[in-house]
């Protein structure tokens, strides 16, 4: 299917390095890319062509130009060319059209078949997942939305599991979720609807990528067996981990199991029906499992309730993960590495543990199979299991070193994507200092990196997937930092609306031009890459960013 153009030969690899969460700032007191030292990113302003990208909104297909980017949508627009509707996006036109909500339209088949199961049990229906409107994973609204239709049907026990945030929003934002919450339950005449654990999303539940499945398992006693730290309310479970710690970050409240009177309000139980309402699958799968596999044996269950376990959306079409689930997404077909498979190209993925399933599942349009053995070398190194702040440097080293032992002349690689997670993890630990360190880890190993490619006589793509690291102190909306009653500036633990930068390092070949485009946007590297490679750009994808040489 994809056809070779003679315009040039790169005899090399091409390479895309994502700088996970490295966006262009405003240079202001919060962008610690602009205030750590990066002599390598320095020099690639003076001797590739560079320009910038769009990561954000409508340009990853997000419902709005509002929503930030994500390593989701970011990585979706690399690897495939195009944008295609995200998660975030369906469920929103699902639930705002409400064709999820009519029964008997092509979209609602599950949901009336949830609401159908817990009615005939006499039984509860549970909801869990992350509870804020950050939109990379979920949205509050479509709780509400889905709870106001399950009281509508009959539903008599609703018990949500929440998850709290603080890493996709505002760092102590928890209780203003919860409270928003428990006010719309409040307002479900006749239903018994009530929080019944939770706790931060970085120690509960939400891992990716097989990191930590005590997470998952700390999750899984406090939702399904009730048991964990007991409190007498969500809010109550907030506010005494912030009296011990007041800067704590809502990511890392620890797990609770709300009590009254006779023991947990809320466990699961044979008969009910679980909905895990993250639309993401990255930190969804896990869960997932959990529920659905009979021979699991990841952690030790206890008990394994008989329940009707739904996703928001199927979170892997290859594994069919979970088998049932509400939205349909959309189908990301022809992807870069799904062409270059079936034309014979060799690739390599590598990054560390924490973004090794944005390189290879991201970048594949949510797949985690390869498309052939033989062609695809994926790496995956172990990543630290300790908050980031702690590791600035992460495991950018090691990445490195996989790299170029990879891409040994002998490799039969041509096309390889890295990521380095560093802008990312770091940046959303909300400490500034290790944010600067973070980018300048990269930097130093990019400089290793790019020697490397350049001794093969290939070609670099640098760019990131959104921005994050370039805005670590909360703005008002003069675009002044927002200062704490102490003084000090208040952390931004979320992904900005930044653009990317983008350079094309192409040691071997002048004359390369910037193609003129109404915008510029992550969809652009893909066809970039592949006309980098000596293949036309398929018609399904996007403009590469560089003018073609009948063009030039
Ligand atoms: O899952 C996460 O860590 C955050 O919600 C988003 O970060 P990512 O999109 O960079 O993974
Ligand atoms: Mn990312
Ligand atoms: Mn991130």
């Amino acid at each position: 299917m994809l056809k070779t153009h003679n315009d040039f030969e790169v005899s090399g690899p091409v390479v895309v390095v994502v700088l996970d969460g490295v966006g262009v700032g405003k240079h202001d007191a919060g962008d610690a890319v602009f205030h750590a030292r990066t002599p390598t990113m320095d020099w690639l302003d003076d001797v590739a062509l560079k320009t910038t990208l769009l990561a954000h909104g409508t340009h990853v297909g997000m419902p709005s130009d509002a929503d930030m980017g994500n390593s989701e949508v970011g990585h979706n627009a690399l690897g495939a060319g195009k944008i295609y509707d995200q998660g975030a996006k369906r469920v929103d036109v699902a639930i705002r059209t409400e064709v999820l909500f009519e029964r008997g339209s092509d979209d609602s088949e599950t949901f009336f078949e949830m609401v159908d199961h817990v009615t005939r049990s006499n039984g509860t229906l549970h909801l869990i997942g992350l509870l804020s409107d950050g939109n990379v994973h979920s949205h509050i609204d479509h709780v509400e939305a889905i709870t106001t239709h399950a009281a509508r049907l009959g539903i008599k026990r609703i018990r949500l599991h929440a998850l709290l945030d603080g890493r996709d929003v505002d760092g102590q934002s928890a209780h203003r979720y919860i409270e928003k919450i428990e006010a719309h339950f409040e307002g479900l005449s006749g239903v018994d609807a009530k929080i019944a654990s939770g706790g931060g999303r970085m120690l509960v539940t939400m891992d990716r990528y097989e990191a930590e499945w005590d997470m998952v398992e700390r999750g899984w006693k406090a939702h399904v067996l009730g048991e964990g730290p007991a409190v007498g309310s969500a809010l109550e479970a907030v506010n005494s981990a912030r009296k011990e710690n007041p800067d704590l970050n809502d990511q890392y409240i620890p797990p609770f199991v709300v009590h009254d009177s006779n023991g947990p309000v809320g466990t699961i139980e044979d008969g009910d029906a679980v909905l895990l309402f993250n639309f993401r699958g990255d930190r969804a799968i896990e869960l997932s499992r959990a529920f659905e596999e009979s021979d699991f044996d990841k952690f030790e269950r206890h008990r394994v309730p008989d329940v009707f376990f739904v996703g928001m959306m199927q979170y892997d079409g290859d594994l069919g993960v979970p088998a049932r689930s509400l939205v349909k997404p959309s189908k990301i077909t022809s992807t870069m590495g799904e062409l270059l498979a079936s034309a014979g190209v060799k690739q390599l993925a590598v990054s560390e543990t924490q973004k090794y399933g944005h390189v290879t599942y991201f970048w594949n349009g949510n797949r985690s199979e390869k498309f052939r053995e033989d062609l695809e070398v994926y790496i995956e190194v172990p990543s630290d299991r300790v908050t980031f702040d702690q590791r600035p440097w992460m495991k950018a080293a090691e990445i490195t070193d996989a790299t170029i032992e990879a891409l040994n002349p002998n490799s039969g690689i041509r096309f390889a994507r890295v990521n380095y997670p560093n802008g990312d993890m770091v940046g959303h630990t909300g400490d500034f200092e290790a944010a600067v360190i973070a980018v300048e880890a990269t930097d130093l190993c990019l400089k290793r990196l790019l020697a490397a490619v350049r001794k093969l006589n290939g070609v670099a793509i640098v760019t990131a997937d959104h921005g994050n690291s370039d805005q670590m102190y909360q703005l008002d909306k003069n675009s002044e930092p927002i200062r704490d009653s102490q003084g000090r500036f208040v952390p931004m633990t979320a992904h900005t609306l930044n653009p990317v930068p983008l350079w094309i390092y192409a040691p071997g070949l002048d004359g390369l031009k910037v193609r003129e485009l109404a915008t510029r946007r992550l969809s652009n590297v893909a066809p970039t890459a592949l006309y980098l490679l000596g293949l036309e750009p398929p018609e399904h994808m996007d403009d590469p960013l560089i003018l073609k040489r009948s063009e030039a």
